[in-house]
Formats: structure tokens, C-alpha cells, sequence
């Protein structure tokens, strides 16, 4: 059997050994709807009951909700009862933390959805195994925008090593595991603050396939991550194209398609190529772009031996940058954090920017620094817990 199309377009096959499970659904307005077939990952709310609850919290985002309003459904025939809710304020309490602790059953496991301007997660508690408890295949499936519970990834908070306080692991929606994710660090800071019910400024060292990373839970909300030093040595990228730059790729020519893009290969622990425009078109509008096709040219090129994201830029001035991104494993995505921080090396390296930038990206924007006396970056934005599920399989 095979699932639907992919966002790549691949089909991916179906794994072995999710029974396809038949049950009640409830609506959120209480209506039993007739029992079922609900895919192998069978997640707690319906697609019915989901449209119900947005209306729901956005009724009640209008109205002042005094803490956290929960819609629970109803319906599930396992032993532990499934609950969905949508978060509709600020958490303010441990209520994450309660949902989590319900421990899993064999065939139930709990999540939090978070966003990074729109670039979204599926969030598991995993502080008590180093083994992911979702499998490459599982995250294909529950990332699945129609017939799972849709994100860009899944991304596991598990027990530190090394002397970190946490290693984050993550599955893009196409089953690949990356290195690090940016906006995934910032949802990752908010969530260990609701599972472990801190309030105000924290911050925490991350273990990630790209190193330590240190993010910062700000007064405001927002997160400020210490994303480390870019790599800019071509075959450590990694990139076939050779060095323009001392040891790195920059406005290196890159044929696709008969134009020849002018690209800056940078690394933030995984690989990014960077693009202002052709040798043709010098300025990108990148509004115009037509991502879905090109955006694979990039992605799968034999230039990149571990494929690659790619960001399209636009200057807007020195210090306000506008990009698309295409990422690896994920396609088309509202918003890539080791993106911004790459673009913003790159316009620097090719002198087309300051350190300091704004760069707005589909889902908003991102406060990003190159900073010259350690050569870290640094990169400030939000991240939002927007709804709890649980998966069934
Ligand atoms: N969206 C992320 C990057 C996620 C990983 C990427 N798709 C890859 O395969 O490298 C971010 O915010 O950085």
C-alpha cells in the first residue's frame, strides 16, 4: 500500500505494522460521527473536529481568556483514552506538562504542535529514552498535511549528553533526520520551559548533529539562539563547487536549467546554498519565483553530496533582507532559521549587507547577527504551542 504524494512528489511506501483502526469520532460540537477507518496514524481530532475547534479558538481568541481553554474530544476505543486540545493563549501553567504525562499506551503517543513563524513541529517528549519514539516512517506519515497531523518535522527532546541539558533530534516530513533546525531550537527552548514549568528567562545547552547550541528564553517571549560559528570551507558544507574566497564558495557559478545562478555555499551545522540572483538577472524579485520547480534543481543538484536547502534573496537595504527557501526533506517551507543565519553570512561575504539584519521570510520576520568578535550567530525570533494531540498507532 502507499500513501498520497509527498510534497517532493515522492511515494513513499507504507510501513508494516500499523492496523488500520476503526473507531467513533466526536465532533467538537458533540456530535457522534458514523465509526470509521482512520489511517495507521490516527490522530485524535478529525479533520471536522478540527475546522470546529478553529472556530472555536478563534472565538475565543476574540474574547479574553483568562488561561489556557482546552477543547477535548471524545471517542477513542483504547484503553487510554486519546484527547485533542487546541491551545488558544499563552500557556501560562504546566498544563503541557500534564497532557505529556499521561504516559503513552503501545499505540498512543502524545505531542505538542509548535510553529516558528510558521514553520511547524510536531513535538515529543522523549527526556526518558534515546531512542526516538517515532520512527522515520511514523514522521513521514504524521507530517502528512491531509492524512496526518501535518508539520515539517518531528522533532524529539531527549536526555543531554556531553554535559548538555537536552539533545534535540528531528525528522524532516520526508523522513530524513538534519542536523540541526533553527526555528525547531526555539519551539524546542518553549517547550522544555512548559514541560518543566519555568517561567521568565532561561536558557539551555542543546545537543545537535551541528554542535552545542545555546538558546535564550527572552522576557518577551521570543528566543535568542546562540547558533554557533558558520562553516564556510566548501568540501566541509559540504559542496563540490570550489573554492572562490580563501577556503569558501562565494558567487560561485551554478548551471541549472541553461542559466548559471550565482550561489554562497554556507553550513549552520547543515548545508545551505544562498542565491541573490543569476548572472542574467542580477536582482531576484522573489515573489515571482516559481520554488516548487526550481527549488528541487537546487535541493538534488550534484553539487551538494548531501543535497541541500536554498535560500532565494532579495536586498531590500544593508540591513533588512527578504528570502524564499526550498529545504532539504521539507520543500517549500514558511520560514527557515539556519536559513536566515546562512543568507545573512552570505550577503555579508559578498558585500551586500551588514552584520545585523532583519530578514523576513513568508511567515515574518527574523532578527539575525553575524557578530565579528566571536564569529557566532546569533538569531532572535518567536515560537508558539498552538495545539496537543495525541497519535494513535
Ligand atoms: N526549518 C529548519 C531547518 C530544518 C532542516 C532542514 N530541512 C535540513 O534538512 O537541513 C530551520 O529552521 O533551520
Amino acid at each position: 500500500m502507499t500513501v498520497g504524494p509527498t510534497r517532493s512528489g515522492a511515494h513513499l511506501q507504507r510501513a508494516k505494522g500499523f492496523p488500520v483502526i476503526s473507531r467513533t469520532v466526536t465532533t467538537a460540537t458533540g456530535t457522534p460521527s458514523r465509526s470509521r477507518s482512520l489511517q495507521p496514524w490516527a490522530v485524535a481530532m478529525s479533520s471536522a473536529a478540527a475546522a470546529a475547534a478553529t472556530s472555536f479558538a478563534a472565538k475565543f481568541a476574540a474574547s479574553p481568556a483568562p488561561s489556557r481553554r482546552c477543547l477535548p474530544l471524545r471517542g477513542s476505543p483504547s484503553p487510554r483514552r486519546a484527547v485533542a486540545m487546541m491551545a488558544v493563549s499563552t500557556p501560562r501553567s504546566s498544563a503541557a506538562a500534564a497532557f505529556l504525562e499521561r504516559r503513552e499506551s503501545e499505540r498512543a503517543v502524545h505531542f505538542v504542535k509548535y510553529h516558528g513563524l510558521g514553520n511547524d513541529f510536531i513535538m515529543v517528549d522523549n527526556r526518558d529514552s534515546d531512542v526516538p519514539k517515532v520512527t522515520p516512517e511514523e514522521a513521514v506519515k504524521l507530517c502528512d498535511r491531509n492524512f496526518g497531523v501535518g508539520a515539517d518535522g518531528v522533532i524529539f527532546v531527549m536526555p543531554g549528553v556531553n554535559g548538555a541539558d537536552y539533545t534535540m533530534r528531528i525528522f524532516n516530513s520526508d523522513g530524513s533526520e538534519p542536523e540541526m533546525c533553527g526555528n525547531g531550537v526555539r519551539c524546542f527552548a518553549r517547550f522544555i520551559a512548559e514541560l518543566e514549568n519555568l517561567q521568565g528567562i532561561h536558557s539551555f545547552k542543546i545537543h545537535t548533529g551541528a554542535g552545542l547550541i545555546i538558546p535564550e528564553i527572552q522576557n518577551d517571549g521570543k528566543v535568542k539562539v546562540d547558533m554557533g560559528q558558520p562553516i564556510l570551507s566548501g568540501p566541509d558544507v559540504p559542496t563540490k563547487l570550489p573554492s572562490t574566497k580563501n577556503e569558501a564558495v562565494v558567487q560561485a557559478d551554478l548551471a541549472i536549467d541553461g542559466s548559471i545562478w550565482q550561489v554562497t555555499c554556507v553550513s549552520m551545522g547543515n548545508p545551505h546554498c544562498v542565491t541573490f540572483g543569476t548572472k542574467e538577472l542580477k536582482v531576484l524579485h522573489v515573489d515571482d519565483l516559481n520554488l516548487s520547480d526550481v527549488g528541487p534543481k537546487f535541493e538534488h543538484h550534484e553539487m551538494f553530496p548531501a543535497r541541500t536547502n536554498t535560500e532565494f534573496v532579495q536586498v531590500l537595504s544593508h540591513s533588512h533582507l527578504k528570502m524564499r527557501v526550498w529545504e532539504r526533506g521539507a520543500g517549500a517551507t514558511l520560514a527557515c532559521g539556519t536559513g536566515a543565519c546562512a543568507v545573512v553570512v552570505a550577503a555579508v561575504l559578498e558585500g551586500r549587507a551588514e552584520r545585523k539584519c532583519v530578514v523576513d521570510l513568508p511567515g515574518g520576520p527574523l532578527e539575525i547577527e553575524w557578530r565579528e568578535n566571536d564569529n557566532h550567530v546569533y538569531m532572535t525570533g518567536p515560537a508558539e504551542a498552538v495545539f496537543y494531540g495525541s497519535a494513535v498507532h
